[in-house]
């Protein structure tokens, strides 16, 4: 086969057109998945029905499921992404990209189904748990691997932006599953929980259906050595005719690449895929253990930023200080800031780029924390007192009041920024011999600490005498972790915005984090494998 090689840095891919965007956009649908499967769990273990089928000897006066079955219930799924995650980068490899979030649809269906049946025959907990573990292992096929399919599929200028757009539909997932079990949570039947479960079954089904319709990736298909596939999946992707030199320019620099990492990092089996993940030395910037720590330490970093404490306590927290009528309304509200504030970074993104929306993005939350924490622990949230009805009331309103205002503003400083940008940059750092497991790696690490942290918080903020109780000083923990984040992203996170894949690699090699942004291609693989050879640009054997 002949390709026209290109030496033009800058002719590598084709125009952005609007029906490559729709395509490359549509696979973000996933992220619902994600939002909405963490969301729902909190309404439905606070419905009456559920908690009498699940622990039929609750105290009537005040309906609670125990705090074991409650954290298993809701952990369960996370345990599931975790393994899902993993397994997902291995079926990556072998039946492709898209395939294997098509799977995910079919195995979190299953799941779903597992769930429905909650209740049936008298058994209640042994469905619910089964069922939210197997649709679990879907959503951590769907979440590694549409991210890694979108940032494979998405033109590299657009890029940061598509994959945010997988972040926004996270948030779009949350506030659903917040209304949706507003309106079904007081049911007296078992639409209580079986509402928000059903729904569940509309995310699959957009996803699997509409992605048997997409072209793989085509990055995939040349790992395959599959070129007349990768050419369809290219023209699809770009909008181009066959012909075109964009096209044939585009994918003789993906062979060009593959080729030299093979080289680099020749295959190994099963075995030795997952150890080339951790090869080469700590402190060299483009070895593959230095991006899988980069990778899997990022997703950490975006748990640490607290932003879990917020959506899964918040309302708990407040209603402890008795100072907010409305819980719900307050939840409510951060929930839709997450939505609102999200789509600025399609914008910024690719306007400022990855580092400075994290370093920033860092900087922002960590004043707004280190505030929510001094104001509640001088005069807001700690300071309440007990009134004639035995109810607990904030000293002062308008201490919390504000309190709940720069949460708020932490909240949009998390959407804008670290939200996406963790995902963003997962998809864009690993070359492509190791790609789709450290992709897999990264987001289970991202469940690994969603869990950790979800699990560990009740006892920060509990009342009870073995909880810690920390009330507002837990904000000087999450301030503290904000601090990290600052620092982790100043020292650590390089700069990616506006190269194809291609070029994130060599400039991997040629970088540190802190002179990254200024890098600039100079070279194309093509020009590097001895594809070009003459000054102008020529037809080469492939
Ligand atoms: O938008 C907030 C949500 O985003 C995530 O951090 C994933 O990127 C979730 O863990 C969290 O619930």
């Amino acid at each position: 086969m002949t390709l026209h090689a290109t030496a033009d840095v800058n002719r590598i891919e084709a125009p952005v057109t609007w029906r490559a965007y729709l395509l490359c956009a549509f696979a973000s649908f996933g992220g619902i998945y994600f939002g909405y499967d963490s969301g729902y769990i909190n309404g439905v273990n606070g419905s009456k029905v559920f908690i009498n089928m699940i622990d039929p000897d609750n105290n009537p006066a005040k309906p609670a499921l125990t705090d074991a079955h409650s954290s298993l219930i809701v952990s369960i799924l996370s345990a599931g992404t975790f393994f899902g995650a993993l397994i997902a980068g291995d079926v990556a490899e072998t039946i492709g990209r898209k395939w294997t979030v098509i799977v995910g649809c079919c195995v979190y269906g299953f799941g779903v189904i597992i769930q429905m049946l909650t209740g049936v025959g008298g058994s209640a907990l042994g469905f619910i748990v089964a069922g939210r573990l197997i649709a679990g292992i879907g959503v951590g096929f769907e979440s590694a691997i549409v991210i890694l399919y979108m940032s494979e599929i998405c033109p590299k200028s657009v890029r940061g932006a598509l994959v945010a757009c997988y972040q926004f539909c996270v948030t779009i997932g949350l506030l659903l599953a917040s209304c949706v079990v507003y309106a079904t949570e007081n049911r007296p039947d078992t639409g209580s929980y079986r509402i928000p479960i059903a729904i569940q079954f509309i995310w699959a089904l957009i996803l699997g259906i509409g992605l048997i319709f997409l072209p793989d990736s085509p990055r995939y298909y040349v790992k395959k050595g599959r070129i007349d596939d990768a050419i369809a999946a290219l023209c699809r992707v770009r909008n181009q005719p066959r012909d075109s030199e964009y096209i044939e320019a585009e994918l003789a620099e993906i062979i060009a690449n593959e080729e030299y990492e093979r080289h680099i990092i020749p295959d190994a089996g099963w075995l030795g895929s997952w150890m080339n993940c951790f090869t080469g030395g700590l402190w060299v910037q483009k070895s593959n253990l230095r991006r899988t720590i980069l990778g899997t330490s990022l997703q950490m970093m975006q748990q640490w930023t607290g932003v879990n404490f917020i959506f899964y306590f918040s309302t708990t927290f407040l209603q402890s200080t008795g100072a907010i009528s409305n819980t719900f309304l307050i939840s409510l509200i951060f929930t839709l800031v997450n939505v609102c504030s999200t789509p600025i970074s399609f914008y910024t993104v690719e306007k400022f780029g990855r580092r400075p929306l994290l370093i920033y993005g860092a900087f922002g939350m960590l004043i707004c924390q280190f505030i929510v924490a001094i104001i509640g622990v001088t005069v807001g949230f700690n300071k309440t007192h007990t009134d004639a009805a035995g109810n607990t009331i904030a000293n002062s309103i308008p201490a919390v009041n504000a309190q709940v205002a720069f949460i708020a503003i932490y909240i949009f400083f998390f959407a804008s920024t670290w939200g996406p940008g963790a995902w963003i940059l997962i998809g864009e750092i690993f070359p492509i011999p190791i790609r789709s497991r450290g992709v897999a790696l990264s987001t289970a690490s991202n469940w690994l600490w969603n869990t950790i942290i979800s699990v560990i918080t009740p006892y920060m903020v509990g009342t009870e005498p073995k909880d810690a109780n920390m009330k507002s000083a837990v904000f000087f923990v999450w301030g503290g972790t904000c601090t990290a984040c600052f620092l982790y992203s100043y020292f650590l996170v390089p700069e990616t915005k506006g190269l194809s894949l291609e070029q994130v690699d060599k400039m991997m090699e040629e970088t540190t984090p802190r002179t990254s942004a200024k890098w600039r291609p100079t070279t194309t693989f093509a020009t590097e494998k001895g594809l070009v050879t003459a000054e102008h640009d020529e037809v080469k054997q492939v």
